[in-house]
């Protein structure tokens, strides 16, 4: 049985599907692989390990490697796949749920406290040499404690961020699903809002919702024009979900206070864009999951996935969608 990996993976997920008798061949150069190679690849291989939402897994792909026994993503967002066409075709797909939520909702509370003390900006302004001249005026940020956190889609991340929210700095939690989430309105005290209140309500917006037809573009010129001016944006989810020209203009016209982004539209962000010089805004490239903790269990639960796509079994993490 062979299985193709797209990217340089944690050891411990390699070691798993060796020892389960899989011959993996790894893409290891550090470029993105073209979709034309990625058929090429699979068309020798009996199942893909794919890292990363770079490479669609569209209906074309599926078509192309309809003989593929299970397609397993190391990853949790699977907006880069076609869930209905790969479900036609009878191809299993698994994705890596939870392990991730901790390290994720890590990152979405760094960029709160960095947009909130200015803290990126404030770290370039030093290598700039400009220290400057201490001012009781200057360089001021804001608190959040007992700020009102708004969450747009409060499934893992979301009740992960909502959680350490609460115990840092007692802030009290709204938020907007398609349905109730009645755990967290046990657990946490969290009040369903309709998405405008969301909008309206929040000191701090954090978006947890998955990439969908219905989720992309939304935070858009309405939707920051109905945000508090004290407020701050961060997005951990996807960049599609915000428009990035609205975004700039709602923070140079001050309509919001600040934003937080780990995800970009499009990614990789142009080094030359004016977000990255504003003293509100903070920018991280995509590194939610970036822990050794993470990485490793997700490499554990995508190599567990292919290893019951290729056995015929039913993922232990399988796409529901
Ligand atoms: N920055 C990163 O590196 C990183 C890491 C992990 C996950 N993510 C993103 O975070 C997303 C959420 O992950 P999760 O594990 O918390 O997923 P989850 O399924 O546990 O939670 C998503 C929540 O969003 C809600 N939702 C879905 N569509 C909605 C809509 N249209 N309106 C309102 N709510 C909606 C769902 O009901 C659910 O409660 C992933 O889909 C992924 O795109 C990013
Ligand atoms: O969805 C995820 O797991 C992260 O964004 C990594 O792609």
């Amino acid at each position: 049985m062979k299985a193709f990996v797209t990217r340089k993976i944690p050891d411990v997920g390699l070691q798993l599907l060796r020892a389960a008798g899989v011959e993996v061949t790894a893409h290891t150069e550090k470029r993105e692989l073209a979709q034309e190679e990625l058929i090429t690849a699979c068309l020798r291989h009996d199942a893909l390990l794919s890292v990363g939402g770079r490479n669609k897994i569209d209906a074309v792909f599926l078509n192309a490697c309809s003989h593929l026994k299970v397609v397993s993503l190391m990853s949790v967002g699977y907006d880069n796949v076609d869930v209905v066409a790969a479900r036609e075709l009878g191809i299993p797909i698994g994705h890596t749920p939870g392990v991730l939520s901790n390290a994720t909702a890590d990152t979405a509370f760094l960029l709160m406290m960095a947009v909130a003390r200015k803290a990126f900006y404030l770290h370039n302004t030093i290598a700039r040499g400009e220290w400057g001249f201490f001012e009781p005026t200057r360089n001021l940020g804001v608190e959040l404690n007992g700020k009102t956190l708004g969450v747009f889609g409060l499934g893992k991340i979301g009740m992960a961020l909502a959680r350490k929210c609460r115990g840092a700095y007692d802030m009290p939690l709204i938020y907007h699903n398609r349905g109730r989430n009645e755990a967290a309105e046990q657990e946490l005290g969290a009040r369903w809002v309709p998405f405008d209140e969301l909008l309206r309500e929040s000191d701090v917006l954090s978006l947890h919702a998955a990439l969908t037809p219905e989720t992309k573009g939304l935070f858009n010129e309405a939707a920051f024009g109905k945000m508090k001016q004290s407020s701050i944006f961060i997005n951990t989810a996807r960049g599609a979900m915000h428009n990035e020209q609205h975004l700039l203009r709602a923070l140079q016209e001050e309509q919001i206070w600040g934003a937080g982004l780990d995800v970009t539209n499009p990614e990789p962000m142009d080094p030359d864009n004016p977000l990255l010089n504003m003293p509100n805004v903070a920018v991280l490239p995509h590194i939610g999951s970036a822990t050794v903790e993470a990485r490793n269990g997700m490499a554990v639960m995508a190599a567990q996935n292919l290893i019951a796509g290729l056995k015929g079994e039913p993922l232990p993490f399988a796409v529901k969608g």
